[in-house]
């Protein structure tokens, strides 16, 4: 037993081919029968312990079906049947009167066994075959073991232990394909506490199928905790403005929704003073024309006077900097000196796709002086892009929160949310044109991304919006 390394998986139980020569012996009678007594004793002893493990691994099935033969023999069948049927009437009252308890205590933990033995086990070993991530070795095969499943409603995770030499990410490429095989609306592969671990997360229930009305506007706006879209798990995912914001999606993808959603999360600072909106339209002002009485200034007539007003701002920055070194660290809102919100529709359009290179050097210098010194002094981004691929690797890191709604390739999810996003379990490229507003963020706490979706503004939302919360102030350019 030391002489052979053995892989800790599961071997398959194929045939073995080889051929002992077995020594014979000749034992006499009057040892032979004591030898076979010994020899059944010892069978004896091994069945009963493996029926004692399977009997405690099975508990769950063993226990009630132990009980109901104990109470047969016991008090005879006709008092076993009235107790199964009393006890499985008080499960149903349990369901029917609290079922988030009882799914959560009973229910999902059964839904789990029966995934575990009737789904996942049964095609475990040639799902992990085809997809390659078993092996030979010493001229046996070796499986990655199933370890246990988990249900919660939503989702099933599935622990399995790894080969050696195996990675989460090795898991990770293949989990569309376990996605497919199992029948889950997607698959992650989360690494787990323990190195040699992986659990694959199957979502099974979409909790972000139907469309999220808006949101009420917050009394209070806390820049650093705005509350913009819901997760999975359904809960708040906030924003943070500090440091930028970068919306990412193709056309039709519902990038208006995450900006109208912070917009009405900074709603009161607006009508306050203490929050000032410069929008910036490319489109000619059809994006953001419906809520003009929410910004300050509204440019929308062509880059040459973007870029007079972008470089202003940017003097704002640099003024303010100048004022706050060596005073303050951060900037806190007065209506003397409130926030500034840039709002962008079309990022690339001002930093990309203008063709005068002497108009393009000035808006792309006037952008990099205020995202890079912005933070610190109050003015932050909120920029909106079609196509990650132009010119916006420059600047990416100078979001420090991204949004990926849906896009159209693989490559650009990992542009936006940095690279292994999609490894992580991104899938903005497998994002529905039927599901506008959801998209991938990196969720506070968790190394990996999110899936959110935001809530919908459609333009009678944004007017009234507008009207409530608008100042007369707000000007069209
Ligand atoms: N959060 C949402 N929930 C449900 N439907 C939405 C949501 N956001 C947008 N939609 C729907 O999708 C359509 C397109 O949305 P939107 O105009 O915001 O996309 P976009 O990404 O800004 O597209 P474009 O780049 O072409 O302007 C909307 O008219 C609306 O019908």
């Amino acid at each position: 037993m030391f002489s052979k390394n053995r892989v800790p998986g599961d071997s398959h139980d194929a045939p073995n081919p080889r051929r002992w020569r077995v020594p014979m012996f000749h034992i006499p009678l009057w040892a032979y029968i004591p030898w076979l007594a010994v020899k059944g004793l010892w069978w004896l002893i091994l069945g009963l312990g493996a029926a004692l493990y399977y009997l405690a691994k099975f508990y769950w099935l063993s226990a009630p079906l132990g009980l109901l033969a104990y109470l047969t023999v016991a008090y005879g069948w006709y008092w076993a049947t009235a107790a199964a049927v009393f006890a499985t009437g008080m499960l149903g009252v349990w369901w029917w009167r609290r079922r988030d308890t009882f799914q959560r205590w009973l229910g999902w933990f059964y839904i789990a066994k029966w995934r575990h033995y009737l789904r996942y086990r049964p095609l475990w070993q040639p799902t992990i075959a085809n997809i390659g991530l078993a092996t030979s070795f010493g001229g046996e095969r070796f499986y990655p073991s199933l370890l246990n499943v988990r249900h919660d409603g939503r989702c099933d995770v599935v622990t399995a232990r790894m080969l050696p030499g195996q990675h989460p990410h090795d898991w990770a490429e293949a989990a569309p394909r376990f996605a497919h095989t199992f029948k889950a609306l997607s698959c992650t592969a989360i690494e787990s506490p323990k190195a040699d671990r992986v659990a694959l997360r199957f979502r099974l229930v979409d909790t972000l199928a139907a469309t999220i009305p808006p949101f009420p506007v917050p009394a209070t706006v806390d820049t650093r905790r705005l509350p913009v879209a819901v997760d999975e798990d359904g809960m708040l995912f906030t924003v943070s403005l500090v440091g930028h914001v970068l919306i990412a999606g193709r056309t039709g993808s519902g990038k208006g929704s995450a900006v109208w959603s912070i917009v009405s999360a900074i709603a009161n600072g607006i009508t306050s003073g203490l929050l000032h909106v410069h929008a910036f339209d490319p489109k000619g002002g059809m994006e953001f024309a419906y809520g003009q009485e929410l910004f300050r200034a509204f440019h929308y007539d062509g880059p040459h006077e973007m870029a007079g007003a972008l470089e202003d701002l940017a003097k704002v920055v640099i003024q303010r900097a100048n004022r706050y070194r060596g005073m303050a660290r951060d900037h806190t809102a007065t209506t003397d000196e409130p926030t500034i919100v840039i709002l962008i529709d079309e990022f690339a359009s001002l930093t990309a796709y203008v063709p005068d290179k002497k108009l393009k050097e000035r808006l792309n210098h006037a952008m990099a002086e205020i995202l890079t010194k912005g933070r610190a002094v109050g003015v932050h981004v909120i920029a909106a892009l079609q196509d990650p691929r132009k010119e916006i690797l420059s600047y990416r890191n100078l979001f420090a929160t991204r949004i990926a709604l849906a896009l159209n390739e693989e490559s650009e999810v990992d542009m936006v949310l940095g690279e292994n996003a999609v490894r992580n379990g991104a899938a903005s490229h497998l994002i529905s044109e039927h599901q506008p507003g959801v998209g991938y963020v990196m969720l506070d706490g968790r190394n990996r991304p999110g899936r959110v979706r935001f809530p919908y503004h459609d333009d009678n939302d944004i007017r009234a919006m507008a009207a409530t919360y608008g100042t007369t102030l707000g000007v069209a350019q």
